[in-house]
């Protein structure tokens, strides 16, 4: 009983279905009908018991006569809502209320029955079961978007290309060297050629960089504490994995992360989902219990398309550019455990439906001026 009484607790702490059909306001009702259920059960006894039974015996003919009663109501509920009751079981149905799917049985998503293990559940359904997916840099480390031009511009030159403007730089932002060649740039098409370009760029990024990082004021601690939490990390990035490796050794972080989701793992860095649902597959976890800490619109859009919450840091672009993430900060050690586990828990409006959005309606052709780019947009 009193497991089961932790495991309600948790459950209405540490998650909110997503459905949105059932509220914390529902669990409450739930609640108030065992205890009303109890009182006319008490004064029945009193009034029939001619030799009363010894206290513990009372108690527990009390309480196995409640989880009976429960057992009947939510029986009544469950035959209710599927039709299906037996015929003799007529009297038990309340006809006249009109019964909602989903308001028993409320899906728990972090949730397993199937586990046969209270202990494991109700870790699931605590921090057990919530996983954070890491960028690297700006987010661990430190970046320098200097570098990330001077590369890009570099590369250009190489190839005879002219070089990328500033409003083209930003577009590519997050994406893998590939993607952004092929489908910003549009320097080819030829996955040899797309290969070879983005190995040079990367090349090039780090002969400039030098294999100097430097960690992020607040990092280590905030990894600390989730260790301590034993919330599992993955480490998502756009560097290929062999200098992802090397950096983690330079800065001493070896063991944080239990998953590295580097640029070969994917098709498409951000803003793809794609990076985002891998790492949570690797993870096993759920997309709806990651959180994303990136730095850029970029990251926060693959985080919410991925189903995940993101929380981005103020490294490269500042606050108020950040305004579509769910929490903002400037460093990872202002944020605590509940701030994640709340974060975690709301319900965000775009999560509401998994139907598939309307399409689009093509807007007519019209005689419009040709788009207008600002003068600090090409040159910086
Ligand atoms: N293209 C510009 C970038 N790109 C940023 C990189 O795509 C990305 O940050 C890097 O690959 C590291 O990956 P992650 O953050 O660990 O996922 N950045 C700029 O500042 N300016 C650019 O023009
Ligand atoms: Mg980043």
């Amino acid at each position: 009983m009193v497991m089961v009484e932790s495991i309600a607790t948790t459950s209405l702490l540490g998650h909110r279905p997503l459905c949105g059909r059932f509220s914390a306001r529902d669990v409450s009702c739930k609640q108030k009908s065992l205890s009303n259920f109890l009182s006319p059960f008490k004064e029945f006894i009193g009034k029939t018991i001619v030799v009363p039974p010894s206290p513990r015996l009372r108690v527990e003919r009390l309480v196995n006569s409640s989880i009976k009663a429960l057992a009947m109501e939510l029986t009544k509920e469950v035959y209710a809502y599927e039709g299906k009751a037996p015929r003799n079981w007529n009297y038990l149905l309340d006809t006249s209320v009109e019964r909602k799917p989903c308001l028993w049985s409320p899906e728990n998503r972090a949730d397993n029955p199937s586990l046969h293990n209270p202990l494991l559940r109700q870790e699931r359904m605590g921090c057990g079961w919530l996983g954070a997916l890491f960028e690297w840099e700006g987010v661990i480390i430190e970046d320098n978007p200097q570098l990330e031009k001077q590369a890009w511009l570099a590369l250009a030159e190489e190839e005879g290309k002219s070089p990328p403007p500033a409003f083209i730089l930003r577009r590519i932002e997050g994406m893998k060297n590939e993607q952004a060649i092929s489908e910003v740039l549009c320097w080819s098409r030829d996955p040899a050629q797309l290969r070879r370009m983005a190995a040079r760029r990367e090349e090039v990024y780090q002969a400039l960089q030098g294999g100097i990082y430097r960690l992020r004021d607040g990092s280590q601690e905030f990894l600390n504490a989730l260790t301590r939490y034993k919330i599992p990390m993955a480490l998502v990035s756009t560097r290929p994995r062999k200098v992802l490796e090397t950096a983690i050794r330079a800065i001493g972080m070896e063991g944080f992360f239990s998953v590295i989701v580097a640029a070969e793992d994917v098709y498409r860095g951000k803003p793809d989902p794609e990076m985002f649902v891998y790492a949570a597959q690797l993870l096993k976890f759920i997309p709806e219990r990651c959180i994303v800490f990136g730095n850029s619109n970029q990251t926060v859009e693959a985080a919410h398309d991925a189903w995940m919450k993101c929380v981005t840091i103020a490294s490269k672009h500042p606050v108020y550019e950040l305004g579509a993430a769910d929490l903002v900060v400037n460093h990872l050690d202002e944020l605590s455990i509940v701030d994640l586990k709340n974060l975690a828990d709301i319900e965000s409006a775009e999560f509401g439906s998994r139907e598939p959005e309307p399409e689009l309606e093509i807007e007519e052709e019209e005689s419009r001026p040709s788009t207008s780019i600002a003068i600090d947009d090409i040159f910086w």
